[in-house]
């Protein structure tokens, strides 16, 4: 919002056996503003965080980030602030960003998937 303080708080714990996890946010499952998907060893990335949008449906370009500051069984608390241009997902020891393709003002789509075992989710 305005004061853009405001952001999307997703506690929780990573499993000890992680194979990855996705982060995903935006209108609906169709499209998303973000998907951010830390890969600890799957689709034959290790330890590759992939960012990407959907739109309709259609998955876009991919961005694969070079830090990857997660560990098997890590507690992390993930914050996720956007504004017209970018999204922002801050850790306590890393930030990334993410271009806002879709232009998207509201998120009213959030969903966590695979091996993180939410706690909480703060809308502040
Ligand atoms: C080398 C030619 C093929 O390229 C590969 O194409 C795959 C299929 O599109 C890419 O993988 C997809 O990347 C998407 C982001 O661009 C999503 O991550 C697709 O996964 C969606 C998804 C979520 N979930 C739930 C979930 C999430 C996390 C862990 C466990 C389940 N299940 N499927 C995932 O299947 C994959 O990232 C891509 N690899 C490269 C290097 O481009």
């Amino acid at each position: 919002g305005p004061t853009g303080t405001e952001c999307i708080k997703v506690k929780g714990k990573i499993l000890s056996d992680a194979k990855g996890f996705a982060v995903n946010v935006g209108k609906d499952s169709s499209t998303l503003m973000l998907h951010f998907n830390p890969r600890f060893d799957c689709h034959g990335d290790v330890n590759t965080i992939v960012c990407n949008s959907k739109e309709d449906g259609a998955w876009g370009e991919e961005d694969r980030k070079a830090d990857f500051p997660f560990q098997h069984g890590d507690k992390i608390e993930i914050c996720i602030s956007f504004d017209a241009t970018e999204v922002k997902v801050k850790l306590p020891e890393a930030e990334f960003e993410f271009p806002n393709r879709l232009g998207m003002e509201k998120i009213q789509y959030l969903a966590v998937e695979g091996d993180f075992k939410v706690k909480a989710i703060k809308f502040s």
